[in-house]
Protein backbone atom coordinates (compact mmCIF):
# COMPACT_ATOMS: atom_id res chain seq x y z
CA UNK A 1 0.00 0.00 0.00
CA UNK A 2 1.23 3.55 -0.25
CA UNK A 3 2.70 4.44 2.44
CA UNK A 4 0.55 7.15 3.80
CA UNK A 5 0.80 6.53 7.99
CA UNK A 6 1.38 9.37 9.67
CA UNK A 7 2.18 9.79 13.49
CA UNK A 8 -0.70 10.05 15.52
CA UNK A 9 1.53 12.52 17.84
CA UNK A 10 0.53 16.47 17.34
CA UNK A 11 -2.64 16.20 15.56
CA UNK A 12 -5.37 17.59 16.45
CA UNK A 13 -8.11 15.56 16.82
CA UNK A 14 -11.66 16.61 14.94
CA UNK A 15 -15.70 15.81 15.80
CA UNK A 16 -17.88 16.24 13.08
CA UNK A 17 -21.29 17.10 14.93
CA UNK A 18 -24.27 16.38 12.69
CA UNK A 19 -27.79 16.04 12.81
CA UNK A 20 -31.03 17.37 11.16
CA UNK A 21 -32.27 21.11 12.12
CA UNK A 22 -33.40 21.21 15.29
CA UNK A 23 -32.07 18.10 16.76
CA UNK A 24 -29.95 19.44 19.23
CA UNK A 25 -26.77 20.25 17.63
CA UNK A 26 -26.10 23.91 19.27
CA UNK A 27 -27.45 22.62 22.70
CA UNK A 28 -24.51 19.93 22.39
CA UNK A 29 -21.87 22.49 21.40
CA UNK A 30 -22.95 24.82 23.99
CA UNK A 31 -22.79 22.03 26.69
CA UNK A 32 -19.14 21.38 25.54
CA UNK A 33 -18.04 25.04 25.19
CA UNK A 34 -19.00 25.59 29.05
CA UNK A 35 -18.35 22.79 30.60
CA UNK A 36 -15.97 22.77 33.07
CA UNK A 37 -13.12 20.14 31.46
CA UNK A 38 -9.89 22.20 30.96
CA UNK A 39 -10.10 21.88 27.10
CA UNK A 40 -10.03 24.37 24.43
CA UNK A 41 -12.15 23.70 21.43
CA UNK A 42 -12.21 25.62 18.51
CA UNK A 43 -15.70 25.47 16.43
CA UNK A 44 -16.19 25.41 13.10
CA UNK A 45 -19.81 26.29 11.88
CA UNK A 46 -20.87 26.15 8.15
CA UNK A 47 -23.40 28.48 7.90
CA UNK A 48 -23.30 32.21 8.54
CA UNK A 49 -25.01 33.86 11.98
CA UNK A 50 -25.43 30.41 14.00
CA UNK A 51 -24.37 30.93 16.90
CA UNK A 52 -22.10 33.67 18.77
CA UNK A 53 -20.02 32.22 21.81
CA UNK A 54 -17.29 34.35 23.07
CA UNK A 55 -13.77 33.55 24.22
CA UNK A 56 -13.96 30.47 22.35
CA UNK A 57 -12.84 30.76 18.28
CA UNK A 58 -15.68 30.27 15.81
CA UNK A 59 -14.90 30.42 11.88
CA UNK A 60 -17.47 30.19 9.35
CA UNK A 61 -17.90 29.04 6.29
CA UNK A 62 -20.27 28.43 3.67
CA UNK A 63 -20.66 25.85 1.31
CA UNK A 64 -17.66 24.65 -1.17
CA UNK A 65 -17.64 21.32 -1.98
CA UNK A 66 -14.58 20.11 -4.49
CA UNK A 67 -14.02 16.32 -6.32
CA UNK A 68 -10.60 15.01 -5.25
CA UNK A 69 -8.66 15.85 -8.18
CA UNK A 70 -8.87 11.86 -9.11
CA UNK A 71 -12.39 12.51 -10.48
CA UNK A 72 -14.46 10.21 -7.97
CA UNK A 73 -17.72 11.09 -8.10
CA UNK A 74 -18.29 10.08 -4.59
CA UNK A 75 -14.90 11.73 -2.78
CA UNK A 76 -15.05 15.18 -2.17
CA UNK A 77 -13.69 17.42 -0.08
CA UNK A 78 -14.54 21.04 0.92
CA UNK A 79 -12.49 23.38 0.25
CA UNK A 80 -13.25 26.14 2.28
CA UNK A 81 -12.97 23.56 5.76
CA UNK A 82 -9.88 22.77 4.05
CA UNK A 83 -8.36 26.21 4.58
CA UNK A 84 -10.18 27.03 7.34
CA UNK A 85 -8.36 23.73 9.17
CA UNK A 86 -4.79 25.13 7.56
CA UNK A 87 -5.54 28.75 9.08
CA UNK A 88 -6.24 27.03 12.63
CA UNK A 89 -3.30 24.79 12.56
CA UNK A 90 -1.32 27.35 12.16
CA UNK A 91 -2.12 28.59 15.54
CA UNK A 92 -0.78 25.98 17.85
CA UNK A 93 -1.05 25.65 21.03
CA UNK A 94 -4.21 27.47 21.37
CA UNK A 95 -6.65 24.96 21.59
CA UNK A 96 -7.04 21.05 22.06
CA UNK A 97 -9.59 20.14 19.45
CA UNK A 98 -11.61 20.91 16.78
CA UNK A 99 -15.64 20.67 16.40
CA UNK A 100 -16.82 21.31 12.94
CA UNK A 101 -21.16 21.82 13.34
CA UNK A 102 -22.85 21.06 10.02
CA UNK A 103 -26.08 22.60 9.04
CA UNK A 104 -28.80 20.59 9.65
CA UNK A 105 -29.73 19.92 5.80
CA UNK A 106 -25.45 19.29 5.51
CA UNK A 107 -24.64 15.72 3.93
CA UNK A 108 -21.77 14.63 6.38
CA UNK A 109 -19.55 13.08 4.20
CA UNK A 110 -17.57 15.70 2.35
CA UNK A 111 -17.00 17.09 5.27
CA UNK A 112 -15.46 13.56 7.32
CA UNK A 113 -13.96 12.94 3.72
CA UNK A 114 -12.15 16.52 4.26
CA UNK A 115 -10.22 14.97 6.90
CA UNK A 116 -10.08 11.51 6.13
CA UNK A 117 -8.90 12.40 2.79
CA UNK A 118 -6.98 15.58 2.57
CA UNK A 119 -3.16 14.74 2.55
CA UNK A 120 -2.18 18.12 4.14
CA UNK A 121 -5.48 18.23 6.70
CA UNK A 122 -4.73 14.99 7.34
CA UNK A 123 -0.93 15.62 8.62
CA UNK A 124 -2.56 18.17 11.12
CA UNK A 125 -5.43 16.63 12.26
CA UNK A 126 -6.76 13.47 12.66
CA UNK A 127 -10.98 12.50 12.49
CA UNK A 128 -11.86 11.61 15.97
CA UNK A 129 -15.47 10.29 15.70
CA UNK A 130 -18.71 11.34 13.61
CA UNK A 131 -21.39 12.48 15.87
CA UNK A 132 -25.28 12.64 15.05
CA UNK A 133 -28.08 14.26 16.88
CA UNK A 134 -31.34 12.49 16.52
CA UNK A 135 -34.47 14.05 17.46
CA UNK A 136 -36.43 11.25 18.66
CA UNK A 137 -39.93 12.59 18.08
CA UNK A 138 -39.33 13.87 14.56
CA UNK A 139 -36.90 11.65 13.16
CA UNK A 140 -40.10 9.79 11.53
CA UNK A 141 -40.80 12.10 9.62
CA UNK A 142 -37.81 13.47 8.57
CA UNK A 143 -36.75 9.66 7.46
CA UNK A 144 -39.69 9.98 5.10
CA UNK A 145 -38.46 13.04 3.28
CA UNK A 146 -34.68 13.53 4.00
CA UNK A 147 -31.94 11.77 2.96
CA UNK A 148 -29.76 13.68 4.35
CA UNK A 149 -31.54 13.06 8.12
CA UNK A 150 -30.79 9.14 7.09
CA UNK A 151 -27.26 9.87 5.63
CA UNK A 152 -26.30 11.38 8.76
CA UNK A 153 -27.42 8.72 11.25
CA UNK A 154 -26.09 6.39 8.26
CA UNK A 155 -22.51 7.59 8.88
CA UNK A 156 -22.20 8.58 12.47
CA UNK A 157 -19.88 6.51 14.87
CA UNK A 158 -21.90 7.89 17.86
CA UNK A 159 -25.57 8.92 17.57
CA UNK A 160 -27.48 10.76 20.50
CA UNK A 161 -31.11 9.65 20.59
CA UNK A 162 -31.95 13.15 21.67
CA UNK A 163 -35.55 15.11 23.00
CA UNK A 164 -36.02 11.54 25.11
CA UNK A 165 -38.45 13.56 27.05
CA UNK A 166 -41.01 14.48 24.12
CA UNK A 167 -41.49 10.58 23.41
CA UNK A 168 -43.24 7.21 25.11
CA UNK A 169 -40.74 5.00 25.96
CA UNK A 170 -42.29 2.42 23.27
CA UNK A 171 -41.80 5.57 20.71
CA UNK A 172 -38.56 5.68 22.05
CA UNK A 173 -37.53 2.02 21.58
CA UNK A 174 -38.75 2.24 17.81
CA UNK A 175 -37.29 5.16 16.80
CA UNK A 176 -33.71 3.43 18.25
CA UNK A 177 -34.55 -0.10 16.42
CA UNK A 178 -34.93 2.07 13.53
CA UNK A 179 -31.69 4.08 13.86
CA UNK A 180 -29.94 0.55 14.63
CA UNK A 181 -31.65 -1.05 11.57
CA UNK A 182 -29.88 2.09 9.34
CA UNK A 183 -26.24 1.75 11.44
CA UNK A 184 -25.73 -1.23 12.76
CA UNK A 185 -22.47 -0.07 14.53
CA UNK A 186 -23.00 3.17 16.17
CA UNK A 187 -22.69 3.20 19.71
CA UNK A 188 -26.12 4.97 20.58
CA UNK A 189 -27.01 6.88 23.74
CA UNK A 190 -29.96 8.53 24.39
CA UNK A 191 -30.24 11.76 25.74
CA UNK A 192 -32.21 14.80 27.14
CA UNK A 193 -31.76 18.16 25.98
CA UNK A 194 -28.36 17.00 24.51
CA UNK A 195 -27.03 16.06 28.53
CA UNK A 196 -24.49 13.23 27.74
CA UNK A 197 -20.50 12.86 29.26
CA UNK A 198 -18.43 14.68 27.18
CA UNK A 199 -16.21 11.62 27.07
CA UNK A 200 -19.05 9.84 25.36
CA UNK A 201 -18.75 11.92 22.58
CA UNK A 202 -15.28 13.36 22.38
CA UNK A 203 -11.85 11.13 22.23
CA UNK A 204 -13.65 8.29 20.82
CA UNK A 205 -11.16 7.42 18.30
CA UNK A 206 -13.76 6.24 15.64
CA UNK A 207 -11.44 6.68 12.70
CA UNK A 208 -8.18 5.09 14.42
CA UNK A 209 -8.02 2.12 13.03
CA UNK A 210 -6.30 0.54 16.07
CA UNK A 211 -9.11 1.21 18.56
CA UNK A 212 -12.43 0.99 16.00
CA UNK A 213 -13.27 -2.14 16.90
CA UNK A 214 -12.57 -2.57 20.38
CA UNK A 215 -14.12 0.33 21.51
CA UNK A 216 -17.35 -0.48 19.75
CA UNK A 217 -19.82 -2.37 21.99
CA UNK A 218 -22.40 -2.58 19.41
CA UNK A 219 -20.72 -3.55 16.77
CA UNK A 220 -22.59 -6.61 15.24
CA UNK A 221 -24.09 -7.09 18.23
CA UNK A 222 -27.03 -9.15 17.12
CA UNK A 223 -25.41 -11.29 15.16
CA UNK A 224 -25.30 -15.07 15.92
CA UNK A 225 -22.97 -16.65 17.83
CA UNK A 226 -21.16 -13.77 19.34
CA UNK A 227 -18.10 -14.62 20.99
CA UNK A 228 -16.47 -11.84 21.08
CA UNK A 229 -17.91 -9.98 23.90
CA UNK A 230 -15.20 -8.35 25.10
CA UNK A 231 -15.73 -4.57 25.29
CA UNK A 232 -12.52 -1.82 26.20
CA UNK A 233 -14.39 1.37 27.90
CA UNK A 234 -12.55 4.50 27.22
CA UNK A 235 -9.74 3.94 29.66
CA UNK A 236 -8.68 0.55 27.94
CA UNK A 237 -5.47 -0.15 28.72
CA UNK A 238 -4.89 -3.44 26.62
CA UNK A 239 -2.50 -3.46 24.12
CA UNK A 240 -3.89 -1.98 21.05
CA UNK A 241 -0.72 -1.82 19.68
CA UNK A 242 -1.81 -1.55 15.91
CA UNK A 243 -0.87 1.46 13.95
CA UNK A 244 -2.18 3.57 11.36
CA UNK A 245 -1.40 2.43 7.39
CA UNK A 246 -3.72 4.68 5.50
CA UNK A 247 -4.34 4.12 1.58
CA UNK A 248 -6.35 6.41 0.10
CA UNK A 249 -5.62 6.45 -3.62
CA UNK A 250 -7.97 4.54 -5.96
CA UNK A 251 -6.78 1.50 -7.63
CA UNK A 252 -3.36 1.19 -5.19
CA UNK A 253 -2.62 -1.28 -2.89
CA UNK A 254 -5.15 -0.72 0.06
CA UNK A 255 -3.03 -3.38 2.31
CA UNK A 256 -0.55 -3.16 4.48
CA UNK A 257 -0.56 -6.54 5.29
CA UNK A 258 2.45 -9.13 6.85
CA UNK A 259 2.12 -12.90 5.19
CA UNK A 260 2.42 -15.14 8.48
CA UNK A 261 3.01 -18.49 7.06
CA UNK A 262 1.82 -20.63 9.82
CA UNK A 263 -1.52 -22.38 9.44
CA UNK A 264 -2.83 -22.39 12.64
CA UNK A 265 -6.33 -23.83 12.29
CA UNK A 266 -7.52 -26.72 9.99
CA UNK A 267 -11.06 -26.10 10.08
CA UNK A 268 -13.60 -23.38 9.07
CA UNK A 269 -16.05 -21.41 10.94
CA UNK A 270 -18.93 -20.68 9.16
CA UNK A 271 -21.47 -18.80 11.36
CA UNK A 272 -24.37 -17.31 10.30
CA UNK A 273 -25.06 -13.82 9.08
CA UNK A 274 -27.74 -11.13 9.88
CA UNK A 275 -28.97 -8.53 7.19
CA UNK A 276 -29.99 -5.78 9.70
CA UNK A 277 -31.70 -3.47 6.58
CA UNK A 278 -34.12 -6.30 6.67
CA UNK A 279 -35.71 -5.64 9.81
CA UNK A 280 -35.90 -1.95 9.68
CA UNK A 281 -38.91 -0.68 11.48
CA UNK A 282 -39.45 2.21 9.19
CA UNK A 283 -40.16 1.59 5.70
CA UNK A 284 -38.72 4.72 3.72
CA UNK A 285 -35.37 4.42 4.37
CA UNK A 286 -33.52 3.71 1.91
CA UNK A 287 -29.49 3.15 3.42
CA UNK A 288 -29.80 -0.57 4.56
CA UNK A 289 -27.02 -2.53 6.49
CA UNK A 290 -25.88 -5.87 4.95
CA UNK A 291 -23.78 -7.61 7.91
CA UNK A 292 -21.85 -10.67 8.02
CA UNK A 293 -20.23 -12.96 9.68
CA UNK A 294 -17.47 -15.85 8.82
CA UNK A 295 -14.98 -17.74 9.77
CA UNK A 296 -10.79 -17.45 8.35
CA UNK A 297 -10.43 -15.93 5.02
CA UNK A 298 -7.97 -16.09 2.95
CA UNK A 299 -6.57 -12.71 2.54
CA UNK A 300 -5.04 -13.32 -1.44
CA UNK A 301 -9.39 -13.72 -2.08
CA UNK A 302 -10.43 -10.93 0.33
CA UNK A 303 -7.95 -8.03 -0.93
CA UNK A 304 -8.63 -8.16 -4.10
CA UNK A 305 -12.49 -8.72 -3.35
CA UNK A 306 -12.90 -5.82 -1.21
CA UNK A 307 -10.66 -3.44 -3.53
CA UNK A 308 -12.87 -4.11 -6.40
CA UNK A 309 -15.95 -3.81 -4.79
CA UNK A 310 -15.23 -0.38 -3.57
CA UNK A 311 -14.20 1.16 -6.78
CA UNK A 312 -17.31 -0.66 -8.45
CA UNK A 313 -19.67 0.13 -5.91
CA UNK A 314 -17.96 2.92 -3.84
CA UNK A 315 -20.91 5.80 -4.65
CA UNK A 316 -23.36 3.36 -2.55
CA UNK A 317 -21.14 2.67 0.34
CA UNK A 318 -21.09 5.11 2.71
CA UNK A 319 -19.28 3.19 5.51
CA UNK A 320 -17.62 0.09 5.94
CA UNK A 321 -16.03 -1.72 9.18
CA UNK A 322 -15.07 -5.29 9.52
CA UNK A 323 -12.35 -7.26 11.25
CA UNK A 324 -10.91 -9.97 9.43
CA UNK A 325 -9.28 -13.34 10.69
CA UNK A 326 -6.97 -14.50 8.03
CA UNK A 327 -5.57 -17.95 7.61
CA UNK A 328 -2.50 -18.19 9.35
CA UNK A 329 -2.24 -14.56 11.01
CA UNK A 330 -1.61 -14.31 14.70
CA UNK A 331 -3.33 -10.78 14.20
CA UNK A 332 -6.89 -9.14 14.18
CA UNK A 333 -6.82 -7.23 10.77
CA UNK A 334 -9.30 -4.18 10.83
CA UNK A 335 -10.39 -2.71 7.90
CA UNK A 336 -12.95 0.49 7.33
CA UNK A 337 -13.86 2.74 4.51
CA UNK A 338 -15.54 5.54 3.29
CA UNK A 339 -17.14 5.15 -0.16
CA UNK A 340 -14.27 4.12 -2.25
CA UNK A 341 -11.54 5.05 0.22
CA UNK A 342 -10.67 1.81 2.12
CA UNK A 343 -7.81 1.32 5.06
CA UNK A 344 -6.70 -1.81 7.42
CA UNK A 345 -4.02 -2.76 9.34
CA UNK A 346 -3.08 -5.48 11.85
CA UNK A 347 -4.51 -4.17 15.10
CA UNK A 348 -3.95 -7.18 18.02
CA UNK A 349 -3.15 -10.81 18.72
CA UNK A 350 -6.35 -12.77 18.40
CA UNK A 351 -6.47 -13.48 22.14
CA UNK A 352 -6.14 -17.31 23.32
CA UNK A 353 -9.62 -18.84 23.63
CA UNK A 354 -11.36 -15.88 21.00
CA UNK A 355 -13.13 -17.13 18.00
CA UNK A 356 -11.13 -16.61 14.92
CA UNK A 357 -14.32 -15.22 13.15
CA UNK A 358 -14.55 -12.57 10.25
CA UNK A 359 -17.19 -9.76 10.78
CA UNK A 360 -17.93 -7.21 8.31
CA UNK A 361 -20.34 -4.59 7.77
CA UNK A 362 -21.56 -2.65 5.19
CA UNK A 363 -23.88 0.56 5.71
CA UNK A 364 -25.18 1.98 1.86
CA UNK A 365 -27.71 2.35 -0.50
CA UNK A 366 -28.72 -0.21 -3.38
CA UNK A 367 -26.79 -2.95 -1.44
CA UNK A 368 -26.96 -6.42 -3.11
CA UNK A 369 -26.51 -8.06 0.10
CA UNK A 370 -27.25 -11.87 -1.69
CA UNK A 371 -23.83 -10.87 -3.78
CA UNK A 372 -21.83 -9.39 -0.94
CA UNK A 373 -22.44 -13.02 1.37
CA UNK A 374 -21.40 -15.33 -1.75
CA UNK A 375 -18.78 -12.95 -2.33
CA UNK A 376 -17.74 -12.90 1.29
CA UNK A 377 -18.47 -16.76 1.38
CA UNK A 378 -16.28 -17.00 -1.77
CA UNK A 379 -13.04 -15.56 -0.02
CA UNK A 380 -12.98 -17.97 3.27
CA UNK A 381 -9.92 -19.90 3.58
CA UNK A 382 -9.60 -23.74 2.19
CA UNK A 383 -9.34 -25.90 5.27
CA UNK A 384 -6.20 -27.63 6.06
CA UNK A 385 -7.52 -30.99 3.45
CA UNK A 386 -7.21 -28.36 0.71
CA UNK A 387 -3.80 -27.08 1.44
CA UNK A 388 -0.75 -28.93 1.74
CA UNK A 389 1.07 -28.41 4.90
N1 LIG B 1 -37.91 19.13 24.78
C1 LIG B 1 -36.63 19.11 24.39
N2 LIG B 1 -36.14 20.14 23.68
C2 LIG B 1 -34.85 20.12 23.31
C3 LIG B 1 -34.00 19.02 23.64
N3 LIG B 1 -32.77 19.27 23.13
C4 LIG B 1 -32.84 20.47 22.51
N4 LIG B 1 -34.09 20.98 22.62
C5 LIG B 1 -34.60 22.24 22.07
O1 LIG B 1 -34.75 22.06 20.66
C6 LIG B 1 -34.47 23.27 19.98
C7 LIG B 1 -33.39 23.04 18.93
O2 LIG B 1 -32.18 22.71 19.58
P1 LIG B 1 -30.79 23.15 18.97
O3 LIG B 1 -29.73 22.69 19.91
O4 LIG B 1 -30.80 24.58 18.62
O5 LIG B 1 -30.79 22.30 17.66
P2 LIG B 1 -29.80 22.38 16.41
O6 LIG B 1 -29.60 20.99 15.96
O7 LIG B 1 -28.60 23.15 16.74
O8 LIG B 1 -30.70 23.16 15.39
P3 LIG B 1 -30.25 23.86 13.99
O9 LIG B 1 -29.16 24.80 14.34
O10 LIG B 1 -31.50 24.52 13.55
O11 LIG B 1 -29.84 22.78 13.07
C8 LIG B 1 -34.06 24.27 21.06
O12 LIG B 1 -35.17 25.03 21.38
C9 LIG B 1 -33.65 23.38 22.21
O13 LIG B 1 -33.82 24.02 23.45
C10 LIG B 1 -34.56 17.93 24.40
O14 LIG B 1 -33.91 16.92 24.71
N5 LIG B 1 -35.86 18.03 24.72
Amino acid sequence: MSDTSRPSEGQIPVTVLTGYLGSGKTTLLNRILTEDHGKRYAVIVNEFGEIGIDNDLIVETDEEIYEMNNGCICCTVRGDLVRVVENLTKRTGRFDAIIVETTGLADPVPVAQTFFMDDDVRSKTRLDAVVALVDAKHIGLRLKDSREAEDQIAFADVVLLNKTDLVSAEELARVEATVRAINPSAVIHRTERSAIRLDRVLGQGAFDLSRVLDQDPHFLEKAAHTHDDHVCGPDCDHDHHGHDHHAHDHGHDHHGHDHHGHDHHDHDHDHGHHHHGEVAPIHDVTVTSVSLRGGELDQNRFFPWIQNLTQTEGPNILRLKGIIAFKGDPDRYVIQGVHMIIEGDHQRPWREGEARESRLVFIGRELDAKRLEEEFRSCTAKTREATPA
